[in-house]
């Protein structure tokens, strides 16, 4: 079967609103980067950042962040929200396919409108096994484990990835896992490609200058 994401190392190029870089004019130069650096897809977030980096002609992993005050669940919450960044050219769109309370559709539902209306793959981002092997069974085309120790109910803010459950899904499940959270270093990347990963998602460290910098201040610079 052939997958429209390769294998290899995947970059997220998101900025939010707060970010100095917000914007397509520097999510657009960050694709480029990326991919003139060996990247072989992309995770962007809305439709306008998606359109810009679709100029690095690599796969594109769409998500459609919409936050709301009375439900958790922020990652692509419905189907118009995976059906913008269709349009926008994304070929594979990732939602949030926790068991969190959603205002609308169920995961279930929204993977399979998505497969069928929209004709796009599923990328599923769970955070425990019982969601991963779940969203599977629902007919995504990947796994993710991107939202692990951001849900309630997974360990809060954990400083390393969780390779435990990239190991376990890959054994599990016949659909392509994803790594994703936490992939900080090229040594991380590694383990996951050795947990069995398809493709490693990396974001921040290679994306959010902000953030490398507070890293570097946190870790390198004396009180
Ligand atoms: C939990 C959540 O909302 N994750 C988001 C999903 O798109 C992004 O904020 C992350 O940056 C992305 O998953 C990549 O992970 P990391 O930045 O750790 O390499």
């Amino acid at each position: 079967m052939s997958f429209a994401l390769p294998k290899g190392l995947i970059v997220s190029c998101q900025a939010r609103a707060d970010n100095p870089l917000h914007g397509p004019v520097f999510m657009g130069a960050m694709a480029l980067a990326a991919r003139d650096g060996g990247a072989k897809g992309l995770r962007a977030n809305g439709p306008t950042d998606i359109r810009a980096v679709k100029s690095a002609d690599l796969p594109v992993i769409g998500i459609h962040k919409v936050f709301s005050d009375e439900y958790p669940v922020y990652i692509t919450p419905d189907f118009d929200a995976a059906a913008a960044i269709v349009e926008a050219g994304a070929e594979i769109v990732a939602l949030d396919c926790t068991m969190r309370p959603r205002n609308g559709e169920s995961p279930e539902v929204l993977v399979r409108r998505i497969r069928e209306e929209l004709k796009a793959e599923v990328f599923a981002d769970i955070s425990t096994f019982e969601e991963g092997v779940a969203a599977a069974d629902w007919g995504a085309t990947y796994v993710a484990t991107t939202l692990s120790g951001y849900t309630e109910y997974t360990e809060p803010k954990p400083e390393f990835p969780d390779l435990e459950l990239l190991e376990k899904l890959s054994k599990r499940l016949s659909v392509p896992v994803v790594a994703e959270g936490r992939y900080n270093t090229p040594e991380w990347v590694r383990r996951g490609f050795e947990a069995g990963a398809h493709a490693v998602v990396v974001g921040t460290m290679i994306t959010n200058p902000r953030e490398i910098t507070k890293m570097f201040v946190r870790g390198g610079v004396p009180e």
